[in-house]
């Protein structure tokens, strides 16, 4: 099976009532754990790489691996997705490199700090879109700028992110600018902010309406109930991979993250990808740390590697399982080629679906 694009996979999900795990990879081991869990439960998979990721791996290295994996994995439909573009050029690189979808992501300004104003959010997206569909690869974009809604700060606990104090306006996404944001840019996918933010410190207690706006996402989706929607920031934290990693050394402060019903309720909710990197980062972590401090001896990397691949396949499998997301890869019949979504593009096939739909309506 070749590579899907991020729109045929979401428009399956929606037709069948699942959403996607978007897991990211920085290198061979995350990619494996990844695919035997979607190849052990036949889950269809978006594999991102984030601008950090395509540094630290090298395009040619991320993307001839993405072949091996459609090739060790043929049954596997495998979307590749550039997580959080900063600009077109990168969009653009990432479309040479033979990713089947990109994020534009001009909540913020070109640095990754500054929050994008209107104007250059909707200008900026809609000329990745214009380029993208031209080539039948899809786009994601974002309107509301992750942050925490407890300290109003920006998500900038990666390295990217909002500097400095936000507005509530600014930290939630308005449901009637995205039905605007959606119908100008034409994006196939839109990530919101709703009160979470990257890492693994989101919220100090359990997260409850006040701090997880779950109602702001619910009156998105009713404005536009035939939007793909996008939840970033959506790492649980599990208590047990604190607990592992703070047992064998490590120094996790206390923490929440989102809880998995609230994302099944999202999904109930045109929730379709649902981005996740912390909790895989956690789980090899705590097999490393581990490995290493039971046997300090040991200095073969194979020997914490494995373990902490199959820390990373458990998890995704866990939430392939609680995604729905398990079973659906042998429904895909057909990969469409971008040459064939390019014209369905280009014949307005594609174009967005305002206001309710018969079904949607029921
Ligand atoms: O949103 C993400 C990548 O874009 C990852 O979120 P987490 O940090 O919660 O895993
Ligand atoms: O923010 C998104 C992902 O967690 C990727 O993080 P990164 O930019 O450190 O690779
Ligand atoms: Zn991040
Ligand atoms: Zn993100």
């Amino acid at each position: 099976m070749a590579r899907i694009t991020l729109r045929q996979l979401l428009d399956h999900a929606a037709e069948n009532d699942y959403g996607v795990p978007a897991f990211n990879i920085n290198n061979m081991e995350q990619a494996l754990a990844i695919m035997e869990a979607a190849s052990s439960l036949d889950a269809p998979v978006i594999i991102q790489a984030s601008r950090g990721a395509r540094a630290y791996a090298n395009d040619i290295m991320l993307t001839r691996m993405m072949d091996a994996l459609t090739e060790i994995y043929p049954q596997i439909p495998i979307c590749v997705h550039l997580d959080h573009g900063n600009g077109p050029a990168t969009c653009m690189t990432a479309i040479q490199a033979g990713f089947t979808s990109v994020m534009m992501d001009g909540s913020l300004k070109e640095d990754g700090k500054s929050p994008g104003d209107w104007a250059y959010n909707v200008g900026v997206t809609k000329r990745v879109v214009d380029m993208a569909h031209l080539g039948g690869v899809s786009v994601e974009g974002e309107l509301g700028v992750l942050g925490s809604l407890e300290t109003g700060m920006g998500d900038k606990e990666d390295g990217h992110g909002a500097e400095g104090k936000l507005s509530h306006d600014q930290l939630l996404t308005n449901p009637q600018e995205a039905l605007k944001f959606v119908v100008e840019t034409k994006v196939d996918a839109l990530a919101i902010a709703m009160g979470t933010s990257h890492g693994a410190y989101k919220f100090t207690r359990k997260p409850d309406g006040a701090i997880l706006a779950m109602h702001v996402l619910e009156e998105i989706h009713r404005l536009l109930p035939n939007t793909h929607l996008v939840m970033h920031g959506s790492s649980s934290v599990p208590q047990d991979l604190q607990d592992i990693i703070n047992q064998y050394g490590g120094q996790m402060k206390p923490t929440w993250g989102v809880p998995v019903e609230e994302i099944q309720r999202g999904i109930k909710n045109g929730v379709r990808k649902i981005n996740i990197d912390t909790d895989n980062r956690m789980a090899m972590t705590g097999q490393i740390r581990k490995v290493l401090t039971e046997h300090p001896s040991e200095f073969d990397p194979r020997k914490y590697l494995k373990p902490a691949m199959e820390a990373m396949t458990k998890l995704c499998k866990q939430r392939f399982q609680e995604f729905n997301t398990a079973g659906q890869a042998s429904k895909i019949k057909k990969i469409v080629p971008l040459a064939e979504m390019a014209k369905l593009y280009a014949a307005g096939k594609l174009d967005p679906v305002i206001g309710r739909t018969a079904a949607a309506a029921e």
